[in-house]
């Protein structure tokens, strides 16, 4: 649906690319001419995703924790040797767990918010210090998470990922002078790997939740890999500081409750 050229000579860095949203947005960006880095935190398993990838076009990779700032400064500096340039950066890498409110301890909720917020914003702001303040140009999406109504049974990600659309906002306005659009991209349940995680009393009700979204199924990584491309390529170039949801009209009326219910059934 795009043109194979679409993003020809540019250099785009997807962050947790080894699996799920992120290995199809990454090899999205190859099937449309770009030269593509890959980082998540399990170095084994992110080379066995370099080599499939590698397939499709000129890719490497590198292991690092987003947030460990010294690992996104050795990223950069593996960057500017191989590219000189960044062009698109795609902050994909997240995660969390099921719970309710009252049990995420201190410890879990720094988990989920430096993973989510802290780390999204690190990289930001090494990528924009290397490459696109200095370069006057650049495209950022986030990947977050659709949170439009709260998260009932993942609070600590429901803020983490509101926190990073505010200041998608917020960086859409204060980096326009550099020519730095960036936008948000949330997803609604889409089948990836990232769902085999969860447990299976929460497995168990996936039949019933997809009846309950408005377009009646899940989304797929190539409808979240879509809408990356699309905000990530110049037919979006009047476009910043929005969050496009990609999950099938949830955010207007699916109930998350069903979560937290099935959370208090046993935890
Ligand atoms: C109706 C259906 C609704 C489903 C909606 C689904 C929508 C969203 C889907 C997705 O996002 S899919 C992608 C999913 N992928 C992941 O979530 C990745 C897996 N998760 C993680 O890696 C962790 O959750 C993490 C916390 C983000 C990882 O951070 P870290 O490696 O630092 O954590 P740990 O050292 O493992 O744990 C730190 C701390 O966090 C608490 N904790 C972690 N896991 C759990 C858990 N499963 N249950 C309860 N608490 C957990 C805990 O306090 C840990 O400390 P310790 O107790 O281990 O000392
Ligand atoms: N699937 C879904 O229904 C939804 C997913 N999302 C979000 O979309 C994104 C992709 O999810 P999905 O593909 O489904 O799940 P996955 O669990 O397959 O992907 C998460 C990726 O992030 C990497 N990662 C996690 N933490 C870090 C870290 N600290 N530093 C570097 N890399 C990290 C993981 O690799 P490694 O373990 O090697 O570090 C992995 O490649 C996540 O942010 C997820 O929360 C949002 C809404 C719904």
């Amino acid at each position: 649906m795009f043109k194979s050229d679409t993003f020809k000579g540019k250099v785009a860095m997807v962050t947790g690319g080894r699996s799920g949203i992120g290995f199809q947005i990454a090899k999205d960006f190859l099937l449309l001419g770009a030269k593509v880095i890959i980082c998540s935190r399990k170095e084994d398993k992110l080379k066995i995703a370099a080599e499939e990838l590698a397939a499709y076009g000129e890719l490497s990779y590198q292991a690092c924790d987003i947030r460990k700032t010294e690992d996104i400064q050795s990223l950069v500096s593996m960057i500017k040797e191989k590219y000189d340039r960044l062009d698109i950066l795609v902050n994909n890498a997240g995660g969390q767990f099921p719970a309710l409110a009252e049990y995420i301890s201190d410890k879990g909720w720094n988990a989920v918010i430096s993973n989510n917020l802290n780390g999204t914003f690190s990289m930001i702001r090494e990528m924009a210090n290397a490459f696109f303040i200095p370069q006057k140009q650049g495209v950022i999406v986030n990947i977050t998470a659709e949170v439009y109504r709260g998260f009932p049974g993942m609070a600590h990600t429901g803020a983490a990922r509101a926190g990073v659309e505010n200041l998608t906002k917020t960086l859409a306005q204060e980096w326009s002078d550099f020519n730095i659009r960036i936008n948000c991209v949330s997803p609604g349940i889409i089948e990836s790997s990232g769902l085999d995680q969860y447990p299976q009393q929460i497995q168990d009700m996936f039949e019933e939740a997809e009846k309950a979204i408005p377009l009646k199924r899940f989304g797929k990584v190539e409808d979240v890999s879509n809408a990356v491309t699309f905000l990530a390529s110049p037919m979006a170039e009047y476009i910043t500081g929005i969050s496009l949801f990609v999950d099938g009209a949830q955010h207007l009326g699916f109930d998350k409750m069903g979560l937290a219910n099935v959370l208090k059934s046993f935890m």
